[in-house]
């Protein structure tokens, strides 16, 4: 049986000064079961605005569960059972007074392979604020323009905007998946393994657009790959068999980690 160690350290700003960061998400002795099987057990972690948090561990170990967790996508799979808090900016999103809708809203999700639409590129950006009622061309527009310009896609797109979404590269659509997330404003991004599917420089693409985006929002990002995490992320969490085996600063868990299972992890002993 595993020990879950959270540890939370003040948060630094360049100056080194401490600055205290609002919690976005806080998971509180949560548990999820398919079944009989206990894919999270008692998870107990926030994350705060404006950082990005990477979430690692080995294959089944509940990475993706967890965030499916933080935006109620995991109610889609049968026979789950919950137990446990989850707050996102301070409310229980499993109150029965909890909108989902209004979740989603906030949080929006970027998944492994690139999924646009079936449409033209404009129209995958202008899709959510269409469902939330906005049928004014010149203010889609504007939408559109600055959702593609902050997911850095604008330039190779602008002169496009009503051809196939699928015409774009594999590393272009990612980006558009992301600039349609942003276009409903959100306020948290969950990112699974979002550049798995991704050449390198589409990666370092994403990857320095996820540097520029946590000025406004907040990342949580599922990934496979360690020097992903080491490079992009403020802090870590490390899952394994269901448990957070140790959470902190990005920096400190990979130059010195807590726990044994952490460092043989992330020196390649096992996963
Ligand atoms: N819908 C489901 N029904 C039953 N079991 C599931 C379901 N989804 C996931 N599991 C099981 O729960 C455990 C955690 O799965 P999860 O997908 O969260 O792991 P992961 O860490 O994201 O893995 P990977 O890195 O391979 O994507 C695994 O043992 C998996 O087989």
């Amino acid at each position: 049986m595993g020990v879950t160690v959270v540890m939370e350290r003040a948060n630094v700003n360049t100056l080194g000064e401490a600055v205290k960061k609002e919690t976005v998400y806080r998971a509180h002795q949560l548990n999820v079961w398919y079944g009989e099987h206990h894919a999270l057990k008692n998870i107990n972690l926030s994350f705060y605005e404006n950082e990005i948090t990477a979430i690692i561990g080995p294959s089944g170990c509940g990475k993706s569960t967890y965030i499916k967790t933080l935006n109620r996508m995991i109610e889609l799979s049968p026979n789950v059972r919950i137990t446990g808090e989850v707050t996102y900016r301070g409310r229980n999103i499993f109150d029965r007074s909890y909108h989902v809708e209004q979740l989603r809203t906030n949080v929006g999700m970027v998944f492994q392979k690139p999924n646009p639409f079936p449409k033209s590129i404009y129209d995958n950006v202008a899709y959510g604020p269409r469902i939330h009622g906005i049928r004014n061309k010149s203010v889609l527009d504007e939408i559109v323009e600055k959702s593609l310009r902050a997911a850095a896609l604008w330039d190779e797109v602008k002169d496009r905007l009503h051809e196939h979404a699928h015409a774009l590269s594999g590393g272009q659509q990612q980006r558009l998946c992301i600039a349609r997330c942003l276009a409903v404003e959100p306020d948290v991004i969950l990112m699974d393994e979002p550049t798995s599917a991704l050449d390198p420089i589409s990666t370092a693409k994403i990857e320095e657009l996820m540097q520029q985006l946590k000025e406004q929002y907040s990342i949580i990002i599922v990934t496979h790959n360690m020097q992903q995490a080491a490079r992009i992320s403020d802090k870590t969490a490390f899952f394994l068999n269901g448990e957070v085996i140790e959470y902190g600063d990005t920096q400190q868990l990979f130059s010195n980690p807590r726990d044994q299972r952490t460092e043989d992890y992330i020196s390649g002993r096992f996963g």
